[in-house]
This record gives structure tokens, sequence and C-alpha cells, in this order.
């Protein structure tokens, strides 16, 4: 078992986005005295190393590399690649910046699932899903991604192969609290963990 304070994968945060249905930059919206993008990096801080995949300047987030799009305006998925490109070869815990309530153990879940000699999963999603946007892909997805990618394509959702994805069951569903609206953020409950309440 892992110390809880370790995850070993690289963390990307994909925040290239334009935050239209929130009206102003919802990475910077304020919950529980932070920002969104505070918790959800706080949800990552174990990971070895830790990618913000932005344009420049855009964020300050100490100890996180920042790397812009190669296709910038494309969406999450030009994000992945992006990530999968940066990231140390293994896994990526990638993830938004709308997504505050997954925390350490959530990570630690997926990552307890990945099966580290099955060559053939390439991504680890929760069962509620699918939950694209907070979930494990290997780097060796790239060239799927890539080519994706320059067939036009935009969905999130097909990056993993069919058949090389595992499902985790049980999760809590407090963890998937997504802001796209202020409403949403409004709406956001206190814990962290699903279950708990602050
Ligand atoms: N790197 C990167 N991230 C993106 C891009 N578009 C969206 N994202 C991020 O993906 C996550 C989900 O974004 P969405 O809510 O679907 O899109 P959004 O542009 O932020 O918001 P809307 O304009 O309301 O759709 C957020 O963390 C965004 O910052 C992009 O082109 N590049």
């Amino acid at each position: 078992m892992l110390p809880v304070d370790v995850l070993p994968a690289t963390a990307a945060i994909t925040a290239g986005g334009q935050s239209s249905r929130f009206g102003s930059d919802k990475a910077l919206a304020c919950w529980q005295g932070r920002t969104l993008l505070d918790h959800v990096a706080a949800g990552l801080a174990g990971c070895e190393r830790r990618l913000l995949l932005a344009p420049r300047g855009r964020y300050c987030l100490p100890g996180w590399e920042t790397w812009p799009d190669a296709r910038p305006g494309e969406g999450p998925l030009a994000g992945l690649e992006t990530a999968l490109t940066h990231a140390s070869p293994g896994w990526v815990a990638f993830t938004g910046v709308d997504n505050p309530a997954l925390s350490p153990e959530y990570w630690h879940a997926l990552l307890a699932a990945r099966r580290p000699n099955a060559r053939s999963v390439q991504a680890v999603h929760p069962e509620r899903g699918p939950q694209p946007l907070g979930a494990l892909y290997h780097t060796d997805l790239l060239p799927h991604v890539t080519a994706l990618l320059d067939a036009g394509e935009r969905r999130l959702r097909l990056a993993a192969p069919a058949g090389q994805t595992v499902l985790v069951p049980g999760l809590p569903t407090g963890f998937f609290q997504n802001v796209n609206r202020p409403a949403d953020l409004a709406g956001l409950s206190g814990g962290k963990q699903g279950s708990e309440a602050n």
C-alpha cells in the first residue's frame, strides 16, 4: 500500500478552455477559500511531476510546469495530447480545472486499478461514467490521440480505445462535481471525499 501522499503518475490539469458558460475564468473561481484550480492541484500534489496545460502566463501554480497546447483552442483532447507528449513515460492523472472534489483518495483508487503489467490496459476510468476528465491515461496512447486529432476528432471520451479501459466501481458520487456554470459552483457540496460533509 502506497503512502497516501505519493501518487505514482504524472499529474496533468488541462486548463486551456474558455469558460464561456461560466462567464469568467472558472479556474480562478473561489470555493471554500481557494480557487478551483488550487483544489484540483491539491488533489494531485503527491504526483511525481505536475503539468499544467495552458497558455504560458495564464496561471501561477508553484511546482507545476506549464505547457501550452501544440493545437490551441482544440479542446481537452488536444490538452491530453500535450499531457502525453510532456509526461514522464507511464501513467498520467488527467483532469480539468472544474473538478474540485477529486481528492488524493480518488486518484489512489484509480491507480490501484491500473494493472501495471497488463500492456493492453491504457486507461482507467471510474465506472460511473464515462469520466474522461478524471481518469488515468498511459503515455503509450499518444499516437492514438494524435491520430484522432489529425482526423478532426475532438471527443475526449474516444481517447482510450474500446477494450483497453479498466472501470473502477464503487467510488462515492461526491467526487463527481463538475463546474460549468455559476449555479454549479453554488451547488458544490462541502465534502472532498463524497461521503464527507464539512
Ligand atoms: N489544454 C486545453 N484545455 C482545454 C481546452 N478546452 C477546454 N479545456 C479544459 O478542459 C476542461 C473542460 O473544459 P470545458 O468546460 O469543456 O470547456 P471550457 O472551454 O473550459 O468551457 P466552456 O467554454 O463553457 O465550454 C477545463 O479544464 C478546460 O480548461 C483546450 O483547448 N486546451
